[in-house]
């Protein structure tokens, strides 16, 4: 089976929230409930635009920015651990649903001996991927945790993707991303990865393939032949 990707690509990097399970919905719900009580609106596209993909408090900082306030770093990491409680307590609620299409991408690429890391700003990746019986897919896991322990510059910066690169033993060049998130195509694009595929869960494709996307899909499994 083809996996749909340029014979060059050895290695496969995949974002979580979004790409592999559809926690970007619920992280989007636990930020607007977040900010609405602080007082703020927070549609979908702000989210779009200033939350997602990014590191937690990367998140808050850049929304808040957005609506000109600059408060002190005390009180955006208050704001952050706010809403992991509310995530973590919807994610209880709602449990993880994997995408059928990228579990299908999963396995065939485990069938054709791809390695595979998963590369999220999200420090409650170990959980999701376990909720999601998605851990035995992943060989290597680059996460919030890692990033703010080897103070990694989260996405856009490619970092985080240069990381899982590194861990896979694979040059970035080797390497494809797959991501739902402006931040995130732009990482795999900034990174020289040979091949970016971006996920358009919404209605944002023109916006991710102007942010680095080779290509844009809906559902992994339309790449597979
Ligand atoms: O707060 P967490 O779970 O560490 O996640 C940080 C970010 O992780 C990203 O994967 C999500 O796209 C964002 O919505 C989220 O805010």
């Amino acid at each position: 089976m083809s996996l749909g990707i340029p014979e060059k690509i050895t290695a496969l990097l995949f974002d979580l929230d979004g790409v592999l399970t559809s926690t970007a919905v619920l992280h989007r719900k636990a930020w607007r409930q977040t900010f609405e009580n602080m007082g703020q609106q927070f549609s979908e596209q702000d989210y779009l635009t200033y939350v997602d993909g990014k590191p937690r408090y990367d998140g808050v900082r850049s929304f808040l920015a957005s609506r000109g306030l600059t408060p002190p770093e005390p009180e955006i990491r208050r704001i952050g651990d706010e809403k992991n409680d509310v995530v973590n307590k919807i994610i209880d609620e709602e449990g993880i649903t994997p995408y059928p299409g990228s579990v299908r991408y999963l396995r065939a690429a485990r069938e054709a001996s791809f390695p595979i890391g998963v590369v999220t700003s999200s420090a409650n990746a170990t959980k999701v991927l376990k909720a999601g019986n998605l851990t035995e897919f992943v060989d290597a896991l680059v996460d919030g945790n890692v990033i703010t322990d080897q103070h990694l510059h989260g996405k856009p910066a490619p970092d985080s993707f240069l990381e899982g690169a590194r861990r896979l033993g694979v040059a970035p060049e080797h390497a494809a991303v797959f991501e739902d998130a402006l931040s995130g195509v732009k990482a795999g694009h900034d990174g020289g990865f040979g091949h970016v595929v971006g996920v358009d869960r919404g209605n944002q494709a023109e916006a991710l393939k102007t942010n680095g996307a080779d290509v844009v899909v809906n559902e992994l499994d339309e790449l597979l032949s």
